[in-house]
């Protein structure tokens, strides 16, 4: 799915009237099948841009279109078929306590099935192979048949993006996907993702907060400060320099290894540890 948004500003539905918008005057263009990762320091905007991406917040102004079409002008029915096509990972997937590890994977595929099929797959899982395939590729076929509530924060966090590998989404807007992972669960778990992402053609804009991984994995990196845009670059452009800026006065969030400052070692970028946590 391509994304376009053009000086689109928005704000938290429950922040103050006299707040400044979360996202501000921001203009992005995103091609059908892109990988890009957004990154910046807390309260940047990230995950209100994702929300806008996935219309579940309407822009305040700007224009935002989804393969062309404007989605805040669709009839109801059409906005909701529209939405279908995308799949929006929060950071905490909503998963009921009680529910089987392969039911909540599978759920990933209820929006494009019909009302008596979705209800049926929540008793009796429709696609158990296909649940312990993708669960595999994140270290947890073992918990196939485990209730979600006994599992641990960071293998709630796999079980989420495995549900959003196992949609038939066009478009994976995904907030956050590590946070509760080790530095080697998030390689894994990234390159899974972002190679899935490949491999199905869907359009990835996932907020990452480990910068490391993010210029590792991801080919397009988009820097957010204060709700307007910092650079928007190829991985490999992205230097020392603009993510100290990026960070500025926020340098404890700075997660992972960064380019090493040019200055440092002539002609040759290499991997310096800053900050981690
Ligand atoms: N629940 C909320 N109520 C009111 N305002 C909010 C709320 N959530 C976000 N905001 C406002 O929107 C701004 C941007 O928040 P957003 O969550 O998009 O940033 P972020 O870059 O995703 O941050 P983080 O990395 O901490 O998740 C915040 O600084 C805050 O002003």
């Amino acid at each position: 799915m391509k994304l376009e948004i053009e000086a689109v500003s928005a704000r938290h539905p429950a922040a103050r009237a006299d707040a400044p918008p979360a996202i501000s005057n921001l203009s992005l263009h995103i091609a059908a099948g892109e990988q890009v990762a957004v990154i910046g320091p807390s309260g940047a905007g990230k995950t209100t841009l994702l929300q806008v991406l996935a219309c579940a917040l309407p822009p305040t102004t700007g224009q935002l279109r989804l393969d062309g079409t404007a989605p805040w002008q669709l009839q109801r029915n059409a906005l909701q078929k529209l939405r279908g096509r995308l799949f929006l990972a929060p950071q905490v997937p909503p998963l009921p306590p009680r529910q089987r590890v392969v039911t909540a994977v599978l759920a990933g595929r209820l929006p494009h099935m019909g009302l008596w099929a979705s209800l049926r797959s929540l008793f009796y899982p429709s696609d158990i192979p296909a649940a312990f395939e993708t669960l595999e590729r994140f270290d947890l076929g073992d918990k196939l048949f485990e209730r979600v509530d006994r599992l641990s924060g960071g293998e709630r966090q796999r079980v989420g993006l495995a549900r959003t590998l196992l949609s038939a989404a066009s478009l994976w807007l995904v907030d956050e996907p590590l946070s509760a992972l080790d530095p080697t669960r998030s390689r894994q778990a990234i390159t899974t993702l972002v190679s899935s992402a490949r491999d199905h053609g869907a359009t990835l804009v996932a907020t990452l907060h480990q910068v490391d991984v993010a210029l590792a994995s991801f080919p397009r990196i988009v820097g957010l400060r204060d709700g307007a845009l910092a650079f928007d670059l190829p991985a490999r452009l992205v230097t020392r320099e603009l993510l100290t800026q990026l960070y500025d006065q926020f340098e404890h969030e700075l997660r992972g290894e960064v380019p090493a400052d040019e200055s440092e070692v002539p002609g040759m970028p290499q991997p310096v540890v800053m900050h981690c946590r």
